[in-house]
């Protein structure tokens, strides 16, 4: 229930226009039955052959209903479409609004096929919340409460009669198809989030599968969910049916009831034939409005689920939070690394041990160990993807911790192993380092970063995950982008690490290049070049077991020199 209550506060401020809905909905429903009370009056009247005139007040109603309900239901649907609209767009930006900051530290327990179920099915069943949970039972109660008063001004045994038909309607139906539909929307609802997470794995791994010969088994995973989850629906599908027959069952069991109620008051004169037939062609269709409501509870269990999902990822408390009145970036920014250690949640060994470390500005310095060292942890730690458990880095002289994470974010660049370029144009993925970029900044830029070639296709996709372009050219956008973000910090991690020996050599002289004058971090366990660092720090097990320049190192004989007599001898042998 606690979630039902916390959905419905996400749609208070439309409670005005919902309430506004329902009225016109029960004036829908009313002009409908109003429609039938009249046609059954002029039909029953005409029957006795009175003058022309007596009907003219029927007519009048006929027409007047017949146009109302079309009206009526006109305004209604607009109405109800735009409130869903709007808390359509609402949930959406509150779900994106509450994931980026989970991103990327508390977002790696969720599959991704999943957190997309949550963006577009979980959302898609809250926003009819108002139209499919909140509004039929409202108009069913409305329309009721006008028979039960209708009927009440003829026979109180009529009203009492009606009250009980339309209770089993609208209370005990729903209850019963809700008994024998239990954990149907919710199997249907994980049948879905399932098929999405295998359809996902399918098309980012198409590959692998292909390779390793698992694709038909992941066809037959798929199978087997679709199938799961027909066979859910065939059962609900069912449950409609039977629930669509017992509301009719009951509207035709009123309708005896209300005739053995009233029939003997006929002769005594309470009731006129004429009534009688009005009476019952309403009592008929004061049944329409409790059709839907077997599927409000449906759907109620359907949106706590959805709702409990979304709140999940809603409640989930960020890992990095900025600060009330964030400091300013310095314009001074030597990094002060002191005693920083780091266990990663579910983990019994720290991935970093006490790491004390400065780099000055304008210093380019290396950190390189065997894999799982620590490396890119720093990297997370450097750009709050998580806080350090103790210890501190500092910028500046101030604690990381005291700037806006997207203001350190926009002052360290970031070049990583794997660039993400969206399904999106040259353009569009550049400009995401740089809303503001004109296409003569964008052309510098690339220019720089070794893709004259790239000038002229500003607009050209660059296909999914950037299929359409090589490893070194995505390497490139990565560089590309960092140019466009001008900023005094840039951390390369294993940036080349992918690339073949030669693009990897180009991609690297024109990192060089465009790192001159700022401060450098590069992360690699790939020791190229590494005279040109004014320190190296080497990482193992996370602790620096050493540092200093090439050279004092190779003079040693510790782990840097083991690494890189290990790859050297290696790449002279291979
Ligand atoms: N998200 C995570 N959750 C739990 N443990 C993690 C996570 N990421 C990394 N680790 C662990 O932390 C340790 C350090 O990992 P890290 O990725 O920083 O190493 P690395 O030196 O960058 O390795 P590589 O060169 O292979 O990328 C490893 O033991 C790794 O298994």
């Amino acid at each position: 229930m606690k979630t039902f209550f916390r959905l419905i506060a996400l749609v208070k401020p439309y409670f005005w226009w919902m309430a506004l809905a329902a009225l016109i909905g029960f004036a829908t429903t009313g002009s409908g039955i109003g429609l039938l009370m009249t046609s059954a009056y002029i039909i029953a009247k005409a029957a006795l052959q009175p003058p022309m005139v007596t009907l003219q007040l029927g007519i009048a109603g006929v027409r007047f209903f017949g146009l109302a309900r079309g009206v009526f239901r006109y305004i209604e649907r607009l109405i109800s479409h735009n409130i869903t609209f709007k808390i359509l767009a609402k949930l959406r930006l509150w779900f994106y609004d509450a994931i980026e900051p989970l991103a990327p530290a508390r977002l790696m327990h969720f599959k991704s096929g999943d957190l997309l179920q949550r963006v577009v099915d979980d959302i898609q069943s809250l926003e009819n919340i108002y139209t499919r949970v909140l509004g039929p039972p409202l108009t069913a109660l409305l329309v009721a409460a006008l028979m039960w008063f209708l009927l009440g001004v003829y026979s109180l045994q009529a009203a009492l009669l009606i009250l009980c038909f339309h209770s089993l309607a609208g209370i005990g139906v729903p209850l019963l198809t809700r008994q024998l539909s239990r954990g149907l929307s919710v199997g249907i609802m994980n049948r879905k989030a399932e098929q999405q997470v295998l359809a996902l794995d399918l098309f980012q791994g198409i590959g692998e599968l292909q390779l390793y010969g698992q694709l038909p088994a992941h066809l037959a995973a798929m199978q087997s969910a679709e199938s799961g989850k027909l066979q859910l629906q065939r059962k609900n599908a069912i449950i409609e049916g039977l629930h669509e027959s017992l509301t009719g069952l009951l509207m035709n069991g009123a309708l005896i009831a209300i005739l053995w109620a009233l029939i003997p008051s006929i002769s005594t004169g309470v009731v006129n034939g004429i009534s009688l037939t009005v009476i019952t062609l309403a009592v008929m269709a004061s049944f329409e409005p409790f059709l839907p409501l077997p599927s409000t509870l449906k759907h109620l269990e359907a949106d706590q689920l959805a709702g409990e999902r979304l709140f999940e990822i809603l409640d989930a408390k960020p890992e990095t939070v900025a600060p009330l009145t964030p400091l300013p970036f310095p314009a001074e920014h030597s990094i002060q690394v002191e005693q920083l250690s780091f266990t990663y949640p579910g983990s019994d060994t720290k991935a970093l041990d006490r790491l004390t470390f400065t780099v000055l500005p304008g210093e380019h310095i290396a950190i390189v160990g065997p894999s799982g060292a620590g490396k890119s942890t720093i990297t997370s730690l450097f750009m709050r993807f998580w806080n350090s458990s103790e210890g501190s880095i500092s910028i500046g002289g101030h604690n990381i911790t005291l700037f806006d994470p997207e203001e350190l974010r926009r002052q360290i660049a970031l070049v990583s192993q794997r660039t993400y370029l969206f399904a999106e144009t040259i353009r569009e993925n550049l400009t995401l380092a740089a809303p503001d970029a004109t296409d003569d900044d964008l052309k510098k830029a690339l220019t720089a970063a070794g893709l004259s070639h790239f000038t002229a296709k500003l607009d050209e996709w660059c296909g999914q995950h950037g299929m359409k372009l090589s490893g070194g050219e995505r390497q490139r956008i990565a560089i590309a982008r960092v140019l466009l973000q001008h900023a005094p910090i840039m951390i390369l991690d294993e940036a080349t690490a992918n690339l073949d020996g030669v693009t990897e050599r180009e991609v690297t002289q024109t990192l060089n290049a465009i790192s001159s004058g700022k401060t450098l971090i590069t992360i690699t366990h790939r020791l190229k070049a590494m005279e040109q660092y004014d320190r190296i720090l080497v990482l193992e097990k996370g602790k620096i077991v050493e540092q200093g320049l090439h050279r004092e190192l190779m003079d040693g004989n510790g782990l840097y020199r083991r690494m890189w007599e290990l790859q050297h001898v290696a790449e002279m042998t291979g």
